[in-house]
């Protein structure tokens, strides 16, 4: 797979095709005032709120604020505290009583600035304000312009586990402008670079090569970056298409995640030991090796996926969690609060083989508590 050279200021559409409620992403450099125009003509008269975290409304909710007064729109800020724990019910009555307090109505809109834990709780409370308003997601870190901000799974996390509390919420429009992600930090795009990769595992071997290769050429900008946003943003949107609500092989895109979720929660969602893409990055590793254990891969593969994150500096072993990952029951208890159980038994994303993932219901939890088990016993050494 070779990189396509883009024209300068190019910008690349990605429809999302689904019946009554298709949106386009947009992605490419600076598009913040192309989004402001594209508001105005899809809500002629509309005000906006836009909701973004202590950190990214600084940096970047001026020039889109500028933007919208260019175009005439109203607005109004509202700001969150930064990291995962304001995927919370604390913080998502205090979001919706602020666009109340706003007035903003049905006809208005909102708009989620910032990485994923702003788009997934802006989605939810524009998905229950009021019955529902519409929302624009303009995401600010790699992971969100890959993979968050579009599908529409809005929601908050609870005690019991990941984003337990939620609706399926599709946004109206997707603005990935990847000139956002120069201010990101390092430990962040590497983070959000766990779920680029997750799209070659799953199904596409072709992009998993193209990404050993481009890696750090992602991280540095240009056009490998819009590209693998791109190809990123396509595999979703396909895949969304044709099963909205995960009732079938949209739960190909949890690969890696009833292991990630399950250590999310047992760091209670603290952003200073391990963020989601970090807990996806061992959680990728963890599915291999698993399926590798059950005679499923080669050895060869599990050992590729694992090397590939060590290179790329993100974790890929139950031992990089900072604090400890917790025991093998412990990680199998939480696991049981997965969306993906049925009837109580668990179900995975397998692999039989990078970019041949698949499916597997009917999990033993005996089997997994094995592994688990032995996952840790490796006590740091390598895999
Ligand atoms: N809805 C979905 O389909 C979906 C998909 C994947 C992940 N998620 C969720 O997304 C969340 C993780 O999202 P995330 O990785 O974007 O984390 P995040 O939203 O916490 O952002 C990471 C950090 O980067 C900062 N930041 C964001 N943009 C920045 C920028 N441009 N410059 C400087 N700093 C910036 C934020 O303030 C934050 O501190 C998790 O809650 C996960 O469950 C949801
Ligand atoms: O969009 C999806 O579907 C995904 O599974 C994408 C995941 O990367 C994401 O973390 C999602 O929020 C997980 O969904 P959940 O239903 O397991 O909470
Ligand atoms: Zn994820």
């Amino acid at each position: 797979m070779t990189t396509p050279a883009p024209s300068a200021g190019a910008r690349i559409t990605v429809p999302v095709a689904l019946e009554g409620r298709a949106y386009d992403i947009q992605i490419g450099r600076h598009q913040l005032c192309e989004a402001a125009a594209l508001i105005a003509a899809m809500a002629p008269g509309a005000k906006v709120a836009v909701v973004t975290d202590e950190r990214v409304g600084p940096l970047h909710a001026p020039a889109l604020e500028a933007c919208l007064q260019q175009e005439g729109i109203g607005f109004t800020r509202i700001t969150v505290p930064p990291g995962e724990a304001t995927k919370s019910y604390a913080q998502f009555t205090t979001l919706c009583d602020a666009l109340l307090a706003a007035k903003i109505e049905r006809d208005d809109l909102v708009i989620a600035l910032g990485g994923g834990v702003v788009g997934d709780l802006t989605g939810f409370a524009a998905a229950v304000l009021r019955r529902g308003v519409r929302f624009v997601q303009i995401p600010t870190t790699l992971l969100a312009q890959v993979d968050s901000s579009v599908g529409g799974k809005t929601g908050i996390n609870s005690g019991h586990g990941k984003n337990l509390i939620g609706a399926f919420h599709q946004p109206a429009l997707v603005i990935a402008d990847t000139a956002l992600l120069d201010t990101l930090s390092e430990r962040e795009f590497k983070a959000g670079y766990a779920e680029v990769v997750k799209y070659g595992l799953i199904d596409d071997p072709a992009f998993f090569d193209w990404c050993e290769v481009n890696w750090s050429r992602i991280i540095a900008g240009g056009p490998e970056r819009d590209h693998a946003v791109a190809v990123s943003c396509r595999a979703k949107a396909a895949i969304v298409a044709r099963d909205e609500r995960e009732e079938g092989d949209r739960a190909l895109l949890n690969l890696g995640h009833t292991f990630a979720h399950a250590l999310e929660r047992l760091t209670n969602y603290d952003s200073t030991r391990l963020v989601h893409g970090e807990a996806v990055a061992i959680g990728l590793a963890l599915a291999f090796r698993f399926s590798q254990r059950l005679g499923l891969c080669s050895g060869q593969d599990a050992t590729r996926v694992a090397r590939h994150l060590d290179a790329v500096g993100l974790p890929s072993t139950l031992q990089q969690v900072p604090g400890g990952a917790g025991t093998a029951q412990e990680i199998v208890a939480a696991m049981g609060q997965d969306k993906k159980v049925r009837r109580g038994v668990l179900t995975f994303i397998l692999a039989r083989g990078i970019g041949q993932s698949f499916i597997a219901h009917g999990v033993a939890a005996e089997e997994v508590t094995a592994f688990i088990e032995a996952e840790l016993a490796v006590n740091g050494q390598a895999h």
